[in-house]
């Protein structure tokens, strides 16, 4: 397993959004509502969950991932917290281990940034004031910007919440609802009609460079539609991301000449940067048949970065654990689907960029260690290749040197 196999393999990163498995090293210097978040395993106590009966809506009994369990899921939680998973229990066939993040924040980017290659060297800054969240200045800012004599909001909150009470108040005053959340965002909902879609995307896109400077880390637009007590937000959300301070394995794969696939959030992510190909989607449902059908159609040496975010967004913040547990239940038969598509000579990562540990208090991401599974497919099938703990970093190295790029940045290849 070297280089060599790598010309013309290809590479497929696979981000499945917030699947932790738990031990991360210095997870007692992080929160949710006010506790730390030791002992936090997101896979791992979904797995204790669906054994002991608790996670029946929608699904039934013990958790059932077939596919990365025989890569080694089961053994890559032991490994990276010590809790034997109940139902992932298979020997280990492929390459597994457990990768430990450095970076000081647990939240998209810097997961996906640094399994990319670059630690994140600064702290985010994060709105915490629940009310009032924004500075004077940076409100005004926001107003001249937007032509208005101020803005709605200014405060922590829910989505969908905010544009049920401030909806209304905006409409009639033409003012943006601004508002943040536990992440390192600014977000700006207006109505796409009235306020306009264009001009909501201009205005986030002007204050982007200000929030930036002050290490925020995205300004989203949140564009809505319909009348009073019946808003919905429409599918033209905008992310304006900070962007990645150095380059990324999607740069230097790109720079290599080598053709590059971004999936679901991967352009967002990475302020669209290195990137040949997006590829997105409504759901990932439509994220898996994308990323299906480029196990068909990719390139040669090409690179496939996919995101696959709806663990994360609808169970993980939500804490619904069944809902979680069937989300990874359908992703290990999809995934089951791709393996079979891959071609001698691809190198496949199934990764997460943090926890989410749906039984854990709070709303909010867990900081915990992330598997890392998979392997280079060769006619004998995938390889048994235990890579023990490593760092996200690697991730990228690893990548790098399967392509055979020149740089393979600051990890360590464990191919
Ligand atoms: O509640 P909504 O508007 O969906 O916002 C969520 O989306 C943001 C970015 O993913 C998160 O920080 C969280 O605030
Ligand atoms: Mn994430
Ligand atoms: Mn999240």
């Amino acid at each position: 397993m070297t280089a060599d196999s790598g010309l013309a393999g290809r590479a497929f990163l696979i981000v499945m959004d917030s699947a932790g498995i738990g031990g991360a090293p210095d997870a007692a210097r992080f929160f949710n509502d006010g506790m730390p978040d030791t002992g936090a395993n997101t896979i791992g106590h979904i797995a204790v969950e669906c054994a002991a009966g608790r996670a029946e809506t929608g699904r039934s009994g013990p958790l059932r991932m077939p596919t990365l369990d025989a890569l080694g899921l089961g053994a890559a939680i032991r490994l990276a917290s010590g809790l034997a998973a109940p139902g992932l229990d298979a020997t280990p066939q492929g390459l597994w281990g457990a990768a430990t993040e450095v970076s000081r924040g647990k939240d998209t980017p810097s997961g996906h940034w640094e399994l990319a290659g670059v630690p994140v060297p600064w702290d985010w800054h994060y709105f915490r004031a629940p009310v009032n969240s924004f500075p004077p200045d940076l409100a005004a800012l926001v107003a001249r910007v937007a032509g208005t004599e101020g803005i709605l909001g200014n405060c922590h909150a829910p989505g969908t919440a905010i544009i049920e009470s401030l909806g209304a108040e905006h409409l009639r005053t033409g003012w943006p609802i601004c508002y943040t959340s536990a992440d390192s965002v600014f977000q700006i909902a207006a109505h796409e009609e009235r306020f306009g879609l264009d001009r909501l995307l201009q205005l986030c896109r002007e204050i982007a460079p200000e929030l930036h400077r002050m290490r925020v880390g995205r300004v989203i637009a949140r564009p809505f539609v319909g009348e009073p007590g019946h808003f919905i937000r429409t599918p033209n959300r905008r992310d304006f991301a900070i962007a990645p301070p150095a380059a990324t394995i999607l740069d230097r794969a790109q720079a290599a000449g080598r053709a590059t696939h971004a999936i679901g959030k991967i352009g967002d992510i990475f302020s669209h940067r290195g990137i040949d190909h997006l590829h997105k989607g409504k759901d990932d449902a439509a994220l898996m048949d994308h990323l299906i059908r480029l196990a068909d159609e990719a390139g040669p040496g090409s690179l496939t970065f996919a995101n696959f975010v709806e663990f994360d967004s609808l169970y993980g913040h939500r804490r619904d654990v069944a809902g979680y547990a069937r989300a990874l239940e359908w992703f290990d038969g999809r995934a089951g689907e791709f393996m079979a598509r891959l071609r001698p000579g691809d190198l496949a990562i199934f990764t997460a960029d943090h926890g989410n540990d749906p039984t854990f208090t709070g709303t909010d991401h867990t900081r915990e260690r992330v598997p890392v599974l998979g392997g280079i497919v060769s006619s004998a099938g995938i390889g048994l290749n235990p890579v023990g703990q490593v760092g996200y970093v690697d991730v990228a190295a690893s990548v790098a040197a399967h392509l055979g790029l020149p740089d393979q940045g600051p990890g360590r290849s464990f191919l």
